[in-house]
Formats: structure tokens, C-alpha cells, sequence
């Protein structure tokens, strides 16, 4: 498989802090990997140095081989519009809440050079029903949505324009456990139909078990523990990793 993004000895101190210690990682076309680990193990700090947003104090991250550090600020952005996408926690991170859904997912398209309204309009239909939006909706505002379907529209407008790597950044915290469900079904839907890379950061175990093909236990800035889902999860190898996976076999 090619790899797609690839880093190599990440550290990160936030003061005291170590927020990344000797972090590995790579991703592949097309594979699912997710970043588990409790809170304040370093997910998120992962997930914004591997998407080019924070600098490592060491450590390199390549995309395609290239340097996303030395590569500058215009190439990152013109990254984050065209080969990658982010899907935030909070809907309202990613979308625009004043503008319509329809409008949204559009204008994705429009920042890659797509001008004709028909097609644009078309395309934003099509993307609302894959994401189960009703089309009758496209010209209400996000803020009359359900957070359930704010995030189903985030969705739509990040993969409109298909990425090869999608950022994942807790996508279902905060909703309705069924609403998660429906959301988790989703993602794993697209996400194997469009061939997408996906690196998802959860600290929901069932999440990454239903998703990812591989995963990454951190703690306290460490990978403690990776491999194969099925793996990690049924025969987990690090105390940590046990203790994670035990918690929520009793819960
Ligand atoms: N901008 C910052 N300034 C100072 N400390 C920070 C900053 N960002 C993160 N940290 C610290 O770095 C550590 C890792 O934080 P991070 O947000 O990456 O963890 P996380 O695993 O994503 O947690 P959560 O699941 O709660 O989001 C934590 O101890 C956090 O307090």
C-alpha cells in the first residue's frame, strides 16, 4: 500500500507537559486508523501535528514524501482544500452557520474551481442524500439543524470534494448515543465506497472497533500500544491497553 502521510519521532512539550513523546505513525490509502488514549494523552496535539496545524519541537511529518513543516503555509492550506479534509468535534467548527447547507457543501466545490450552479447545486443534493440530509432542506441554515445533522452535513461538505485523507477529531462526541450510531455507520459507509484514509481520534473503544483497521493506544504523549484493530482489542499487550479495554467490558 502507499503510504500517504508518514512521521517519524514526533515530540511536543507543552512547558512541563509532554505532549508527544517519540510519536510514529503512518497511514495508508484507503486504511482507517484511530488515536485512542483518555483524556489528556495527546490526541488531539497529535492530530494537529500530523495535519500540519501545530509544529512538533522534533520530528518529522511527510505527505507523499514531502515535508509538511518545510513545505509552507500556501501548500498546507491548498492541502487542507484539495487531498485532505477535517471533521471536527463541534459541527460548528467546521461549517459556516450562516450560510445555507446547500451553500456549504457548495462552496467547498467552488474553492476548487468549480463555477457552474447547476452542477454545483446537483452535486450538494447528491451529497445531502448521501449524508441522509432531506434535500428539502438545502437552503435552511445549519443552526435550524439537529447536532446529529450538523454533523452529517459537516461530512457531506468535507467529502464533497474527495479527499484522500480525511482528519477525524471526536466526530461523534457529544450525541446522542443512537445518533452516534447512525453517524459511526456513516463513516464507516463512505469511508470504505470512497477509498478514503481516515485518521480518527476517539476515546470510544466500540467507535474505533467498528471503524478502524488499525489503532493507536497513547498515554501521556506515548503510543503505548498499536497493531491490527481485532488485535489490540481482543488480545491487548500493555497493562494500559487491558485496563482501557476491561473498563468498557464492565461498563
Ligand atoms: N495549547 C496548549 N497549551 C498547554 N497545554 C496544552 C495545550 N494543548 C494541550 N495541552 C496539554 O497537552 C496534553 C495533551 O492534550 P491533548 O488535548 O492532545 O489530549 P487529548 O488526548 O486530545 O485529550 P482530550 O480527549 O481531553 O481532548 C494535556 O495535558 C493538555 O492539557
Amino acid at each position: 500500500m502507499t503510504a500517504l502521510l508518514t512521521a517519524h519521532g514526533l515530540n511536543l512539550r507543552f512547558g512541563a507537559i509532554p505532549a508527544l513523546v517519540d510519536v510514529s505513525i503512518d497511514i495508508s490509502a484507503g486504511e482507517v486508523v484511530a488515536i485512542v488514549g483518555e483524556s489528556g494523552s495527546g490526541k488531539t496535539t497529535l492530530l494537529r501535528v500530523l495535519s500540519g496545524m501545530m509544529a512538533p519541537d522534533a520530528g518529522t511529518v511527510r505527505w507523499l514524501g514531502d515535508d509538511l513543516h518545510a513545505m509552507g503555509e500556501a501548500a498546507r492550506r491548498r492541502l487542507m482544500r484539495t487531498d485532505w479534509g477535517f471533521v471536527h468535534q463541534n459541527p460548528r467548527d467546521g461549517l459556516r452557520l450562516n450560510v445555507s447547507a446547500g451553500g456549504n457543501v457548495g462552496e467547498r466545490l467552488m474553492a476548487v474551481g468549480a463555477r457552474h450552479y447547476g452542477n454545483i447545486r446537483e452535486q450538494a443534493i447528491e451529497w445531502l442524500r448521501r449524508v441522509e440530509v432531506d434535500a428539502s432542506r438545502i437552503d435552511d441554515l445549519p443552526r435550524t439543524f439537529s447536532g446529529g445533522m450538523q454533523q452529517r452535513l459537516q461530512i457531506a461538505r468535507t467529502l464533497v470534494t474527495r479527499p484522500r485523507l480525511v482528519f477525524m477529531d471526536e466526530p461523534t462526541g457529544g450525541l446522542d448515543v443512537s445518533v452516534q450510531a447512525r453517524l459511526l455507520d456513516l463513516i464507516r459507509g463512505l469511508s470504505r465506497e470512497l477509498g478514503l484514509a481516515v485518521l480518527i481520534v476517539t476515546h470510544d473503544i466500540a467507535a474505533a472497533r467498528l471503524l478502524a483497521d488499525r489503532m493507536l493506544v497513547m498515554r501521556r504523549g506515548e503510543v503505548v500500544e498499536q497493531g491490527l484493530t481485532d488485535r489490540v482489542l481482543d488480545d491487548p499487550q500493555h497493562p494500559y491497553t487491558q485496563l482501557l479495554v476491561s473498563s468498557v467490558l464492565a461498563a
